[in-house]
């Protein structure tokens, strides 16, 4: 038996890297763009102020006395990196911890005016009024000429792409997908996704939901389908508890996707009323569990998600940082087995991901060639490339 497999954890601390650049450029871009979006009173503006030195130069300080989840963030390991720069613990951690602090600055936890305002709300808001979004749901009534099997491919895909914010409702072209030189899609075990949501299935589907607006949309209208052709009894979506990674779904967010269906025409309408009903008797629940914001990787689920999660026919994993979470934030080897770095997961689990930041796992050897040779290293963060990973 082989030992269970690791590599060094990805830290932000290489001037250069992606992981680097994130912490130095995009995690102040972020700030602007949510000091922009809000009238925010001189008390708000301070915080963000503080919140940008601190990202810049400063090192982890942490949560108030009367924080309501600092008991959590303790368990997370707040105590061993509080002092330590923002670079120099593992990115994972530093990424949600910023967030964490951003939505302190912006009074989002103590009561007062701005409790409960989601920063990032216009932003979601913007992509699921854009008219791309209206083309989206009316090319739904174009698939109604295929046949079911070919509906969720459909699907599936546009859950996939949705990742990139792209909802696009490809129809599987595995003929093309072959002929290209470097493939989209690097990984694709769409198969035995399929077998393990056979018809007449009866078991539970969990979806790890990444982002709102064009990316929940199409995983919601995945459901549907699972649940209108009988391919699971029930689904539960898994979704932030507070307003995280600028975009990531909250339970707001899937009420906003859910309107925005049924009150569309057509084919999306009655996805909508389908998943609206679905929620309301219990078919489709919404889970919003503290450690779906939480800084760790799932090898370190809590005993209650775990339970939870271990009674689920099949786990959907969606997104980049979801994915980062499930194999763990580490240098791997591309060509690491999938199956061993996720062995740790209570049910079977898929991922759907675009790629966009280094970690991959599960490569065939000629593939990675390929796109190295193609691209350098350029294809693991782009977002041009995507996977469907799956472990029984
Ligand atoms: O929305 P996704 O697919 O989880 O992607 C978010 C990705 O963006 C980053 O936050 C980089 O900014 C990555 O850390 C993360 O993996």
């Amino acid at each position: 038996m082989s030992a269970t497999p690791t590599a060094p954890v990805i830290l932000g601390d290489e001037p250069g890297s992606f992981p680097h650049s994130v912490l130095a450029e995009r995690h102040p871009a972020i700030i602007q763009q949510v000091r922009d979006a809000f009238p925010y009173d001189p008390t708000r503006h301070r915080a963000l102020d503080a919140l940008l030195a601190n990202c810049a130069d400063g090192a982890v300080e942490p949560l108030s006395a009367t924080a309501h989840d600092r008991d959590h963030w303790t368990a997370w390991g707040l105590g061993t990196h509080v002092g330590r720069s923002w670079y120099d613990i593992p990115w994972l951690w530093s990424e949600s911890y910023f967030y964490r602090r951003l939505l302190d600055a912006v009074g989002y936890f103590a009561p007062g005016p701005w409790q409960g305002i989601d920063p990032f709300r216009p932003f979601k808001l913007a992509e699921l009024a854009a008219p791309e979004t209206d083309e989206e749901l009316a090319a739904l009534d174009d698939l109604t000429t295929l046949p079911a099997d070919g509906q969720a491919r459909a699907l599936l895909h546009g859950s996939l792409w949705g990742n990139r914010a792209d909802l696009g409702f490809r129809l599987s072209d595995s003929a093309a997908a072959t002929a290209a030189a470097v493939p989209a899609l690097v990984a694709d075990d769409s198969d035995t996704l399929w077998s393990l949501l056979p018809s007449g299935g009866a078991g539970t589907l969990c979806l790890i939901a990444d982002n709102a607006g064009r990316e929940l949309v199409p995983d919601l209208l995945l459901i549907a389908h699972l649940l209108e052709h009988g391919r699971v009894g029930r689904a539960v979506l898994h979704v932030k508890p507070y307003p995280y990674y600028v975009s990531d779904a909250t339970t707001a967010d899937v009420v906003d996707a859910l309107t925005r269906l049924v009150r569309a025409d057509g084919r999306a309408a009655e996805y909508g009323r389908l998943l609206w009903s679905a929620m309301t008797d219990g078919t489709l629940a919404v889970r919003a569990h503290p450690f779906s914001a939480g800084p760790l990787p799932y090898a370190d689920l809590p005993a209650d998600l775990r339970a939870e999660l271990a009674t689920a026919a099949l786990t959907v994993v969606k997104g980049d940082l979801n994915y980062r979470r499930l194999v763990g934030d580490r240098r791997w080897p591309a060509t690491v087995p999938f199956a061993e770095v996720t062995a740790h997961f209570p049910s079977p689990v898929a991922a759907l991901r675009t790629l966009k930041s280094d970690v991959v796992t599960g490569l065939a050897p000629a593939t990675e060639a390929a796109l190295d040779a193609a691209e350098g290293g350029s294809w693991r963060t782009a977002g041009t490339h995507a996977l469907i990973q799956v472990r029984t």
